[in-house]
Order: C-alpha cells, then sequence, then structure tokens
C-alpha cells in the first residue's frame, strides 16, 4: 500500500498547472479556443449509453481548458491515486477515517450478483433483504392492503427527517412527480413548529402514515417533530395501538426506535456504512418508493449502478465523474473561484441545488488533510442554484457581469413530461438554456456593443456612457449536461455522476468527504442554551453579544 499523499500544493503535478497558468492558463479564452478547433464539442463532449432511456450528453467544451490543461489535470488525477481511492470505497475498506467506517452507498445500488464485503462480510443479502422488505411494504400501502387505524386507506405520507434523511428523498420525490402512484408526499424537516403545523394542518390521522427517517434516530429535530406528530396522532385516534399503524421508521438504531415506540417490525434498517447524505438509496428511500412505487426506485438504483460501472471502468479521459471533478479543481485551485452553480432547466429538479449543497459542502467543506493538517488550497466549493429560467431573473446579471468567476452546470432534458401548448413552453425553457451558455461563453464585444447600440439610434454621449455597461466580457465556463427525459433511471446516473464528482475532488484535496465534525459545534451550544431560556434570571455566561442576543429574546417572546 502506497504512502500518504504529499500535501496537494508539493505535488509536481499540481506545481506544473500552476506554471501553466501563471504563463497561459489565466488567458485563455473559450471562444477563441473554438475557433481554433472545429471538433472542440466532439473532443470535449461525451455519450453515455443508456439501454432503455436514451443517451446522456456531456459537453465540457465550453471550458478555460486546451489539450495541454486536459493533460496536466489527467495527470494530477492519476498522481493522487484516484483509481486507487475508487477501487477501496468499492471494495468496502474503512475509507471514512476519522469514524473508522467503509462507504458503500454503491452497493445499495449494485444491481450486479457480485459480493460487497464489509470486514469479510457479504452485505449484498442484508442490502436485498432491505429492498425486499421496502417493496412488500411499498405494494401494500400502494394497493390500499396496509390500513389506517380506523380501516381506511392511507392517502398522505409524511416524511420526517433532516440532512440526509429529508434532502434526497424530498429531491427525488418532487423529481419524479409524472411517476407518481397517488399518495400525497409531504417532508418536515425544520425544528421550526410551524414545519409540522402546516403539513398537519393539510393530512387526516386516519389516512396519513408518518415515515420517521433517521439514521442515528437521536437527532434533535427529527425526535422533536416525531414526538409531537405521534401527539397529534394519539390526541385524535385516543388509541395507543394507532402508532402501529401510522408510524414507521428508518434507522440503523434499533434500540432508540424501539424506545420511541415503534415495533422494530414497523423499521427499516441501513448500516453505518451509508453516510447519512448518501442514504436515499437505502431504507432511507422508503418515501420514494410510496410515491412512484418501488418498480421506479429500482429504475433509480439501476440509473446510479449504470453510473458507478462507469465510473468504475471508464479511463480518466472519458469518465465523466472524473471530469467533471477536474474542472473543479481548475477553477477552485488556480482561478479561485469561490462557487459552482447547478443550474436544473427542469422546474421537476428545483431541489437538486438544495440537494448537492448538502452533498458537496457537507462532503468537501474541511480545512484539513486526512493526516489532520491544514491544507493550503482551497476545498470544497459553495454550491448554490436554482432551476432556469427563474434564475435568469434573480441572479444570472451577476454571473453574466459581475466580478466574481463562477463556474456554471446546466442540466436538461430534452423531453419535458409537460408538452402543453404544443411544446411551446419546452421550446423556450430550452432555447433559454442554450442562450445562456452561449451568451456565458461568447460574451458581447465593445464593437458589437456599439453597432448595436447605433442601430438602436443611440450617439455620441449617449452611447458612450451607455456603452462600457452593455459590454459582456464573456469567457464564463460552464457545462452542459443533457438528458433524453428526466427518468427515475436517468436521475439516478445523474445523481451518482455528481456524487462520484465529489468522491474524486476529495481525493485530490486529500480530505476525509465522509463525515461531518463541522456540524456539531453549534448543536452543543443550543443544547446549553436551551436551558437558559426557560429561567428568569439575566444571562451573563456567553460573550457580550451572545448575552444580549438571548436576553433580549427572553424579554420579548412572551
Ligand atoms: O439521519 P440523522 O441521523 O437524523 O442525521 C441527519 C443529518 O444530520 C447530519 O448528521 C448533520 O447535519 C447529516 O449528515 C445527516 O444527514
Amino acid at each position: 500500500m502506497a504512502g500518504p499523499l504529499p500535501p496537494l500544493n508539493q505535488e509536481a503535478a499540481f506545481q506544473k498547472l500552476q506554471e501553466y497558468y501563471d504563463s497561459k492558463g489565466k488567458d485563455l479564452n473559450i471562444k477563441d479556443l473554438f475557433v481554433k478547433d472545429s471538433k472542440r464539442f466532439s473532443k470535449y463532449s461525451l455519450r453515455l449509453h443508456t439501454q432503455n432511456d436514451g443517451e446522456i450528453l456531456l459537453d465540457y467544451s465550453k471550458n478555460r481548458i486546451n489539450d495541454e490543461v486536459w493533460d496536466l489535470l489527467l495527470a494530477l488525477a492519476k498522481v493522487r491515486r484516484v483509481n486507487a481511492a475508487r477501487d477501496a470505497m468499492f471494495s468496502g475498506q474503512h475509507i471514512n477515517i476519522t469514524e473508522n467506517r467503509a462507504v458503500l452507498h454503491t452497493a445499495l445500488r449494485n444491481r450486479g450478483t457480485d459480493p460487497v464485503l464489509v470486514d469479510d462480510k457479504d452485505v449484498m443479502p442484508d442490502v436485498r433483504a432491505e429492498l425486499a422488505h421496502m417493496k412488500e411494504f411499498t405494494n401494500m400501502v400502494i394497493s390500499g392492503v396496509w390500513r389506517g387505524c380506523t380501516g381506511k386507506q392511507i392517502t398522505d405520507v409524511v416524511n420526517i427527517g433532516i440532512g440526509g434523511s429529508d434532502l434526497g428523498p424530498l429531491m427525488v420525490t418532487e423529481a419524479l412527480k409524472p411517476y407518481g402512484k397517488g399518495l400525497h408526499s409531504h417532508f418536515v424537516s425544520n425544528i421550526d413548529g410551524t414545519h409540522l403545523a402546516e403539513v398537519l394542518k393539510k393530512v387526516n390521522y386516519e389516512t396519513t402514515l408518518f415515515i420517521v427517517a433517521s439514521k442515528t434516530f437521536t437527532t434533535q429535530e427529527t425526535i422533536t417533530n416525531a414526538t409531537s406528530a405521534k401527539t397529534w396522532l394519539l390526541e385524535h385516534s385516543k388509541e395507543p395501538e394507532s402508532v402501529a399503524k401510522h408510524f414507521v421508521a428508518l434507522s440503523t438504531n434499533k434500540e432508540k426506535v424501539t424506545e420511541f415506540g415503534i415495533d422494530s417490525t414497523n423499521m427499516f434498517g441501513f448500516w453505518d456504512w451509508v453516510g447519512g447524505r448518501y442514504s436515499l438509496w437505502s431504507a432511507i428511500g422508503l418515501s420514494i418508493c410510496l410515491s412512484i412505487g418501488f418498480e421506479n426506485f429500482e429504475q433509480l438504483l439501476d440509473g446510479a449502478h449504470f453510473m458507478d460501472n462507469h465510473f468504475k471502468t471508464t479511463p480518466f479521459e472519458k469518465n465523466a465523474p472524473v471530469i467533471l471533478a477536474l474542472l473543479g479543481v481548475w477553477y477552485s485551485n488556480f482561478f479561485k473561484a469561490e462557487t459552482h452553480a447547478l443550474l436544473p432547466y427542469d422546474q421537476y429538479l428545483h431541489r437538486f441545488a438544495a440537494y448537492f449543497q448538502q452533498g458537496d459542502m457537507e462532503s468537501n467543506g474541511k480545512f484539513v488533510s486526512k493526516s489532520g493538517k491544514p491544507v493550503k488550497y482551497s476545498t470544497g466549493p459553495i454550491v448554490w442554484g436554482e432551476p432556469g429560467t427563474n434564475g435568469q431573473h434573480a441572479f444570472y446579471q451577476l454571473i453574466h457581469q459581475g466580478t466574481r468567476l463562477i463556474p456554471c452546470d446546466f442540466i436538461a432534458p430534452a423531453q419535458t413530461h409537460n408538452p402543453i401548448a404544443g411544446g411551446k413552453h419546452h421550446k423556450i425553457l430550452l432555447s433559454n438554456f442554450l442562450a445562456q451558455t452561449e451568451a456565458l461563453m461568447a460574451g458581447k464585444t465593445v464593437d458589437e456593443a456599439r453597432t448595436e447600440l447605433s442601430k438602436a439610434g443611440l450617439c455620441g454621449n449617449e452611447l458612450d456612457n451607455l456603452l462600457p455597461h452593455k459590454v459582456f466580457v464573456g469567457n464564463r465556463p460552464t457545462n452542459s449536461i443533457v438528458v433524453k427525459k428526466v427518468s427515475p433511471f436517468t436521475l439516478g446516473a445523474l445523481i451518482a455522476l455528481y456524487e462520484h464528482k465529489i468522491f474524486v475532488q476529495g481525493i485530490i484535496w486529500d480530505i476525509n468527504s465522509f463525515d461531518q465534525w463541522g456540524v456539531e459545534l453549534g448543536k452543543q451550544l443550543a443544547k446549553a442554551i436551551e436551558p437558559e431560556l426557560d429561567h428568569c434570571n439575566e444571562v451573563s455566561t456567553h460573550d457580550s453579544s451572545t448575552n444580549g442576543l438571548i436576553n433580549f429574546i427572553k424579554a420579548n417572546w412572551k
């Protein structure tokens, strides 16, 4: 086994990239690169052929790269031993070093017959058994065999979870609404009582199923929300036995589930080697199954498995997750881009960016390397975004003409699920997607802007004063990912694509992408503050700002 990696900035391959960036790379102009090379699109794009759901196109030609940069980036991936790290993940090694755990969300969607070993034990029989349990339960609820405490069919499903136990199921349920089987899905995550209260206003206790989703079953928000939901149910049903008909749990913690009052037969389990933000493929996906049916959930797994195989077997230069990861490194570490925008041109994908905000920022928002030393380079970017075309009327101004470089991924389906007005809406939507990537790359020169203003009848000072405001410098990098349609399969593939991108970046940056200690400190301090809000004395144990805030709230909240 090779030793630890040297710090990234001391890696010769990284230094060569830095030299190239300083001498030529920073001045690369995408528009010029297209003029020089008529084959640029075919060189810097790839098509992944799925069996039943068409091709997935990744066009990365609108980036500030040329062959030299690309060779240097590929060499960097090689020296950072991405291959070995990938194999270590797929083979169940304990790559989550701070929690001494394997990282095996890929086993959850292993649709082949290969065993997957964790500590010499094949986990696949347990994975398949849990999927069979989910299938049985899903079919019972959707078909109406499973009934509420008064004998009525379930009509509403409320997933109570937070972070990975909420964002994934929510994002996928929204994205795959066209595949819905008729149950109404609701998601409660925030500890703010408003979230639960508003959902409870919409549902009837007789026909509602609560899914308490928590890997640890100790998360304060989830347990508090679930307890209040249980109280609400009991207030209405007046029967303790009703809990068994209206509550199920998704967790790794059987003891805590039983303590909460949910029978272990109503529990769907998973394992410590499933990270929260990678858990939608596990029992945490039960609310997805109930929304779209088990067969469609299997398609989602199939799509992710397809991408897993692509990631595992494809040389780096044609490997979509590796390509996205290297482009991100190029912009983060050399151009010092601070953020990365995810811009789906599909309303159903409206939570995609929010989902990968956790996926990316909780994974790669780390300041120490695996060996615990502070890194001297940037790690994970700030991930954000909204669907087009809404974003165009909100923040695209800054992407086009602001002072920051914001690499963007555009994601679009060629076909819509809703071809209303004869497909007119979708045609306009896609025209906008295509126009945006073109505009961001090409910009508008001073001459072009001048000609345009003259044609509009402006001249003299009026024209000169307006001119600089009408210029777009362009050269803004974008990736475009186009699927035939947003289907369970293509969505599964898309999610796995980004998961593996994040993984590769974590390897290059030599950080542990699989823990999340950064969320702990705030939780600890909140626990200390909570009792202070109860007693009537002025609080003086914190800094003066925190004391002042606490005392102001205490004086005003009743
Ligand atoms: O599923 P649990 O254990 O309730 O945790 C919820 C979320 O809390 C975190 O631990 C921290 O926000 C996430 O990683 C996780 O997805």
